[in-house]
């Protein structure tokens, strides 16, 4: 049985995306990582199925599996990209995606650039979710680290000089830190200015990607509760950048950026066994 695909990207952060309204594939962790695998597979940061709302206020159900085979609550630039796929297929400007996290409200800025409400980021210990209650992030690393959730965990570490850092070896270490109960990406910030930033994310599940869509706006959520920048900020990553705004009446983190449809395709569901 051969199954249609699209392989997007966010600023280098790419993905395989399934319509599973369609075909409904069972998946397993053994099908996900093959999928993902660059050499074994298609190849991607994190595989995205869509299928057809819970939700009535939703035009679609969106899940994101990391390459590890584990499923995230949000995707940033995944989201995006499904926006773009949405646009594509059915010419609207905007949609309402069901994610795990929450509905979420996209529209199109323009045919490379998408917008997504990514809802309110969410602090409490018991939410992001961290193992206990801390007043600090006691971690074996500098930089005064904070967490947040945008709909998955964030940790994020603010330097002076990003280029010394090295993010695999401090985010392999810290991903899976007993602190965060169900793991964590972990960011690290380099402030250019009140209202710019350079961050560099380990991501849970995929390592170090070109970009992180959900770490760009834990990265502005946290530098603001840090009193180091503006609520409206450019995140200048590997891959490209976004604008990120959180906005204080609403208290939803809006991101902004760009998207790109790669290549579509098919793959037999013989090669990828459960
Ligand atoms: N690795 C993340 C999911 C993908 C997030 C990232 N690709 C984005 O654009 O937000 C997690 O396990 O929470």
């Amino acid at each position: 049985m051969n199954i249609p695909f699209y392989k997007m990207h966010g600023i280098g952060n790419d993905f395989v995306i399934i319509d599973n309204s369609v075909n409904s594939i069972e998946l397993s962790e053994r099908r996900i990582k093959t999928l993902c695998d660059r050499r074994y597979g298609i190849g991607c940061d994190q595989l995205i199925v869509l299928s057809q709302p819970k939700d009535s206020n939703a035009d679609i159900y969106v899940r994101f599996f990391n390459e590890g085979g584990d499923e995230a609550g949000a995707c940033g630039n995944g989201s995006r990209c499904v926006a773009a796929w949405l646009h594509h297929k059915y010419q609207s400007k905007k949609f309402i995606m069901q994610t795990n996290a929450g509905l979420l409200p996209a529209e199109v800025i323009d045919s490379h650039t998408m917008r997504v409400n990514m809802g309110q980021p969410k602090t409490k210990w018991q939410e992001i979710p961290l193992s206990r209650d801390v007043d600090t992030l006691n971690l074996p690393l500098a930089g005064e680290p904070a967490a947040v959730s945008m709909g998955n965990p964030h940790a994020t570490f603010f330097v002076e000089d990003l280029s010394t850092v090295d993010p695999v070896f401090s985010g392999k270490m810290l991903e899976k830190d007993p602190l965060f109960s169900e793991g964590a990406n972990i960011g690290f910030v380099q402030m250019l200015d009140r209202q710019s930033m350079r961050v560099r994310v380990w991501e849970r599940g995929a390592g170090l990607t070109l970009a992180c869509g959900s770490g760009a706006c834990a990265s502005v959520v946290n530098a603001v509760r840090r009193g180091l920048a503006d609520r409206y900020c450019e995140v200048k990553m590997d891959g490209g950048n976004l604008i990120i705004e959180w906005d204080e009446e609403t208290n939803n983190v809006l991101m902004t950026g760009a998207v790109h449809f790669s290549f579509s395709g098919q793959f037999s569901l013989e090669n990828y066994p459960l």
